[in-house]
């Protein structure tokens, strides 16, 4: 299946960007991997070059599932399982900065994790224990390849290297917790970054979010708190950037992952990353693990 649709690269769209425009669909697929299915159908479209590539809409086209309800194990095997090497994953963020106001965008590359244990964060367990690294949790060869394009933003900031706080949700934070994540050193806050980003690790995908910010959260004392209604309408300016940007990047990505040039390389880093001695693994979630890193655990 992975060589028949040869797809390389995915984009994970979050709140407001629920499909790609401007390129050829060729086909939706529906995998089921041993992790359920994913939020919604995959869409595979063609780049100008003719190269495929996927599209995953995180909620749900029509957004019917809440950040802790997102089957994030089922969409990274199935993207995995269609041949995807490097995500380039959406989000719509608060920022916790003044000099990050709504429609600058930003490419994080150090994380904070608080949601609160509910969502399935892991691969492994069940008879099969591995590590992977994740000291630095976003990709830096895809943080730059996006940020040499942030001239197709016109007025608007592409910020890098700032520092990205996920909350569970699905309400938003109190004023006490946006000031506490502000002192933390955290610069946005969203509620899909996680388990995202460690699923992908583990399933040896390079991946990278492009944060949208939609508002201030509610740190800004004297102004009203965040709600769905500015998030929403920040994002008819942000959606449109987003397009830009992809439009921009995704032949660039593309080439990239295809000719082996994307550093840092993550294939084979979890080949050595298992922990469970051979006749104490669980032949069950082996077999699992089969579907993601084939030869791995075997
Ligand atoms: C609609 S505001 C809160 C919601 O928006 C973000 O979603 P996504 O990351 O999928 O763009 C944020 O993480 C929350 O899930
Ligand atoms: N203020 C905020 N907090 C958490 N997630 C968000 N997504 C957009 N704005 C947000």
């Amino acid at each position: 299946m992975a060589d028949k649709h040869d797809v390389k690269i995915a984009v994970i769209g979050g709140s407001g960007l629920y499909n790609l425009e401007n390129l050829e669909v060729v086909e939706e697929v529906n995998p089921e991997t041993p992790w359920g299915f994913p939020s919604d159908k995959i869409i595979i479209s063609k780049l100008p070059s003719g190269d495929k590539i996927a599209f995953l809409a995180r909620h749900g086209r029509g957004h019917y599932l809440t950040p802790t309800e997102v089957p994030v194990r089922a969409n990274i095997a199935a993207l995995k399982f269609l041949g995807v090497e490097a995500i380039l994953a959406f989000s719509a963020v608060g920022s916790l900065r003044e000099e990050i106001p709504p429609c600058d965008f930003v490419l994080p590359d150090q994380l904070i994790d608080r949601t609160r244990g509910l969502r399935p964060s892991t691969f492994f367990g069940e008879g099969l224990v591995a590590h992977a690294g994740f000291a630095d949790p976003f990709h830096q060869g895809i943080a730059d390849l996006v940020y040499k394009h942030r001239g197709v933003m016109d007025q608007y900031t592409l910020h890098q290297n700032k520092t990205a706080v996920c909350m569970e949700g699905p309400q938003f934070s109190t004023r006490a917790e946006s000031h506490m994540y502000r002192s933390w050193g955290a610069d946005i806050i969203n509620m899909s970054a996680l388990p995202e980003a460690k699923l992908a690790r583990e399933a040896e995908i390079a991946y990278q979010m492009v944060c949208m910010s939609t508002d201030y959260d509610c740190w800004r004392v004297e102004e009203e708190a965040v709600t769905v209604e500015t998030v929403m309408e920040n994002m008819v300016t942000n959606s449109a950037n987003a397009r830009k940007l992809l439009n921009a990047v995704l032949p660039d990505l593309d080439k990239a992952v295809r000719d082996n040039t994307l550093l840092p390389d993550l294939k084979g880093t979890m080949k050595f990353s298992g922990m469970t001695a051979k006749e104490k693994r669980n032949p069950d979630t082996v077999a699992k693990l089969e579907y993601l890193l084939p030869g791995y655990y075997i």
